[in-house]
């Protein structure tokens, strides 16, 4: 587990207003993406399960759509973060440069001398270097070549991974969430992923434009990823409960919400625990201030644990409760739409796997879907949501949609 980096909030407000987000729908002004690189070119048939990956994508194409994703959205007037720019920007501060460093070498793997050796390696690269290493891992054979001798080295395989890669950091949705004015560094649950967020952390920390940044959750462990968050409304938070974040990450999420008055409720939801619905949004997005676009299957049997302040201190859970209700109560409007896909069951688990309810909103009934989920998306436009197509073959090989691959920094209020 990696330990959060501790960060001091500076008592002089940053100029101009700073970036907020308190829904999933108001205009979109600024999102975090990662542009597939070197990450996805370690993922092979022995090893992609482990890497959470369903295959072994195609990378030059899996660029291509993800230029083609970054350009639909900029198109529409959003700014586009690039994490590897970002992190190569993090990386000039030395204090990023060490905490890099500190996150990717593991003693448990390569046992102390060559754990030393590799971190003074890693701590004489430029910043692009180390980014590279930091994103894409490092292999035995590329180890540097090291004083004396290894036994570790030589009886590595030269493929074996000295330095893990992170082929997931595509989906930056998971890595860190924000809610209001402030930025939370999740606690990823795969192994796979865990080193995802030590990048995100020394992002926020280091990078100048977020030096004014506060944190929420602080340097909580318990499982949390940002595809179990859904902010439904301003103060509305719903946080999914199943494969990934656990009953431990959404009380201790929802408590510290509460206390530094983010929300006023936070909605606990469980989830199967399974793969196909590892999170929230991959069987409810939302796509309009009142309207979310939900999996048929668990329309009438998701249910919700409402948490609120009790007045002294603490929390009180109410519930269960049907979460529609639940949500249109804490939401205070009369109902929460849903979309109706209105597909048969083949259909609808085809297309629910392909990321269909995994919908990016740019603005209120404007949204990012993957081309692939025809009907899906052929719903969403006869109730009236204006759907932006992507191609996403080589993408959503790692079971991942437009939500998935976006953070979103910055978004205007609703009115
Ligand atoms: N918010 C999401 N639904 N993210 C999808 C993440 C997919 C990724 N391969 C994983 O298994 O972790």
């Amino acid at each position: 587990m990696t330990a959060h980096i501790e960060h001091t909030q500076s008592a002089t407000p940053a100029p101009g207003p700073a970036p907020r987000v308190d829904s999933e729908v108001g205009p979109l002004r600024t999102v975090l993406l990662h542009r597939p690189g070197a990450e996805l070119k370690r993922l092979t048939p022995r090893n992609n399960d482990q890497l959470l990956f369903d295959g072994v994508p195609w990378v030059d194409r899996a660029q291509e759509e993800h230029d083609a994703f970054a350009g639909v959205l900029r198109s529409r007037g959003v700014e586009v973060l690039l994490l590897g720019d970002e992190l190569v920007r993090a990386l000039h501060d030395d204090r990023a440069r060490i905490a890099g460093v500190h996150s990717a070498v593991d003693e448990r793997r390569l046992g102390i001398h060559l754990a030393d050796a590799l971190r003074s390696h890693l701590s004489g690269l430029a910043p692009e270097a180390l980014a590279t290493i930091l994103t894409s891992g490092m292999t035995f054979e590329e180890l540097p070549a090291a004083e004396g001798a290894s036994l570790v080295r030589r009886m590595h395989q030269p493929g074996d991974f000295a330095v893990d890669p992170l082929p997931n950091l595509l989906f930056t949705r998971d890595s860190s969430v924000w809610v209001g004015d402030r930025v939370a560094i999740t606690s990823l649950a795969m192994p796979a992923r865990g080193r995802e967020t030590a990048l995100t952390d020394l992002i926020y920390a280091y990078h100048p434009r977020f030096a004014k940044t506060g944190r929420a959750y602080g340097a909580h462990s318990a499982p949390l990823e940002g595809g179990d968050v859904l902010l439904l409304a301003p103060g509305v938070l719903a946080i999914g409960v199943g494969e990934r974040t656990t009953p431990a990450g959404a009380e201790s999420f929802a408590r510290s919400a509460l206390a530094d008055g983010l929300a006023h409720t936070v909605l606990a939801v469980p989830i199967a625990q399974q793969r196909a619905t590892m999170h929230l949004d991959t069987v409810c997005t939302m796509v309009d201030r009142d309207a979310v676009v939900m999996y048929p299957a668990v329309r009438d049997n998701l249910f919700a644990y409402p948490v609120r302040q009790d007045g002294s201190g603490g929390v009180r859970v109410s519930g269960p409760s049907p979460f529609l209700e639940a949500a249109a109560e804490a939401m205070g409007i009369d109902r929460l739409r849903v979309i109706d896909t209105g597909l048969d069951a083949v259909t609808a688990e085809r297309e629910q796997w392909d990321d269909g309810n995994n919908t990016l909103a740019v603005g209120p009934g404007l949204v990012v879907a993957y081309e692939r989920n025809v009907e899906t998306n052929a719903r969403l436009e006869e109730a009236g949501v204006e759907v932006l197509r992507i191609s996403g073959s080589e993408l959503g090989s790692g079971r991942g949609g437009p939500r998935c691959m976006s953070c979103p920094i910055d978004r205007a209020p609703l009115v």
